[in-house]
């Protein structure tokens, strides 16, 4: 799924909004008005609110700005009450320009609620813990941080114990540039975004902002968003669907390609049997663990459907194995710093011909002497977390929209593939695209979470996947797996080796 822009800069130095692009469009060729392409809009937004909240739930105020979210108010205030709720709606009466979605809307209210228009805080009602928000003040429209009226009903709202719902996006964050640390912003508890994901909604800093959010379909015309060349995209079911093959009935094993894992070291061997095991679980032909001496009776005893190939030293991963047998190679997990190690990457990295991901401490390797970044093989796939990637780049970032630039130059400078972890995983890769994971929890943060992924992800290249599509089928399922544990476990109970027991291709 794209992630539409609401200002996006073209070469002559303006910016275009691709949200409101695609309106304009629909409005056109479906052809709609612009007046129901808003009541189906808001019809969106009542019916996934209603599955949240029942009409015995809470009193609900409508907060309403004068633009087009404000019209939005209007009309899904209008159609709340007529399903049974509750409803006030108060109108902040911030300016003396009204949309003319706004004033249709409001001509629609008229015999059924009555709005009244604030132009001071004293004249909004005491939002207790027992009343629902929706804010409809200010949508994707929004140009400058909040000041004035907007500016003290939102510190109002965010001061109390109102259950906040927000329209389209709340109001005062922009959809998809940064605002300043002393920004007012509504602080939004669950938010029903129109079509298209907001930038904004899946950068870390913005979660208690956007607080849960969803997307509702409202029809924007198909044709003219296939067309945008969008620079983020959210990797949803559907994505996953067009890339994942199916597995063929007379298949043998030798479809499914050998992959070869290097992984473990002394006291770390616990991370070459995770990545293995979901390496297995992954669909792969056929599994070597290139492993230290040490974790040879451990490495066939726990994971007896692979092949363990012990190295000399006895601790630690050391000299480069024949590579010609393997359709992929993993390395990283658990194999520590050793010289000897850091010799057997850079050998790797020199003489490497098939498709590669790296992790962990061949990561933390690659940054300990930036001229190893050189030796990274084109469409290597990378899978580090942020403070991996801080010591790969060996800079920090001021905020997640920084963090964005950075990925996505390093991933086009290096023609590699960055998986940087967390929640929702940014993959960028080399074309300067940034794809967005939908799936996973706070459950995964867990030592060995980041093995499973490594596996994972090398399975999938050893069937023939191409390395973005298995960096970004790898992560998806990744963290579906992890989703299906903590529905089982919990979050707080699960184990990196539940999120294995639950990988289902
Ligand atoms: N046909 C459409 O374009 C559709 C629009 N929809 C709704 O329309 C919204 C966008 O509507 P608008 O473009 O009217 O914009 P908004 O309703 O977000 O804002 C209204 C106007 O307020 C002004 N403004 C911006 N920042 C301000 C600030 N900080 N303080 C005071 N005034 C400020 C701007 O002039 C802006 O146009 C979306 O978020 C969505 O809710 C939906 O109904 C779907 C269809
Ligand atoms: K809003």
């Amino acid at each position: 799924m794209k992630i539409l822009l609401t200002r996006k800069h073209t070469e002559d130095g303006n910016y275009i909004s691709e949200i409101k692009e695609a309106d304009e469009y629909t409005i056109i060729h479906e052809p709609i008005a612009s007046i129901d392409l808003m009541e189906r809009a808001s019809r969106a937004f009542v019916n996934n609110f209603i599955q949240h909240f029942s009409t015995a739930y809470k009193k609900i105020f409508v907060l309403a700005g004068l633009g087009d979210n404000g019209g939005d108010g209007l009309a899904i205030a209008r159609m709340l009450y007529a399903l049974g709720y509750e409803v006030e709606i108060y109108v902040v009466n911030y300016s003396n320009k009204q949309s003319a979605n706004f004033l249709i809307n409001l001509e629609r209210l008229k015999n059924k609620i009555t709005s009244q228009w604030v132009e001071n805080t004293t004249e909004l009602p005491n939002f207790d813990d027992n009343t629902l928000v929706i804010d409809a003040i200010l949508g994707a429209g929004l140009s400058r941080p909040l000041d004035g009226l907007i500016k003290s009903v939102a510190e109002k709202l965010n001061a109390s114990k109102a259950e906040i719902v927000a329209v389209d996006i709340p109001t005062g964050l922009f959809a998809d540039s940064l605002n300043a640390k002393d920004d007012v912003v509504i602080n939004a508890h669950y938010t029903i975004t129109f079509q298209a994901p907001k930038l904004a909604f899946v950068l870390p800093q913005n979660a208690d902002i956007v607080g849960e959010w969803i997307v509702v379909d409202i029809g924007l015309h198909e044709k003219f968003i296939e067309q945008i060349a969008a620079k983020y995209l959210y990797t949803d079911s559907q994505t996953v669907k067009a890339i994942i093959k199916p597995r063929k009935k007379f298949a043998n094993k030798g479809n499914f390609g050998h992959a070869l894992m290097m992984a473990g070291s002394y006291g770390m061997i616990g991370a070459a049997v995770l990545s293995t095991r979901a390496c297995l679980r992954s669909g792969v032909g056929k599994v070597t663990v290139y492993a230290p001496k040490c974790g040879y009776e451990i490495l066939q005893t726990s994971i007896p459907e692979a092949m363990c190939l012990p190295n000399e030293s006895v601790d630690s991963l050391e000299k480069l194995p024949e590579l010609e047998a393997y359709q992929a190679v993993g390395i990283g997990c658990g194999i520590g710093t050793e010289p000897e190690t850091v010799a057997l990457v850079e050998e790797l990295l020199k003489n490497i011909k098939v498709p590669i991901v790296i992790d962990a401490d061949a990561l933390n390797i690659i940054a300990a002497d930036k001229k190893r970044l050189k030796l990274l093989p084109e469409n290597a796939i990378l899978t580090p977390h942020p403070k991996e990637f801080q010591r790969l780049i060996g800079t920090n970032w001021e905020n997640d929209y920084e963090k964005l630039k950075i990925l996505s130059v390093f991933a086009a400078d290096y023609k590699c593939i960055v998986c940087l972890k967390g929640a929702f995983t940014a993959i960028a890769l080399p074309d300067g695209t940034i794809h967005f994971n939908s799936t996973g929890n706070a459950g995964m943060a867990k030592g060995g979470s980041g093995d499973v992924l490594t596996g994972m992800i090398l399975a999938l290249l050893a069937q023939g996947y191409a390395p973005q599509e298995a960096a970004i089928l790898g992560v998806y399922e990744h963290g579906l797996a992890g989703d299906r544990a903590a529905q089982i476990k919990s979050p707080t109970s699960m184990i990196a080796s539940d999120i294995i027991e639950n990988i289902k291709f």
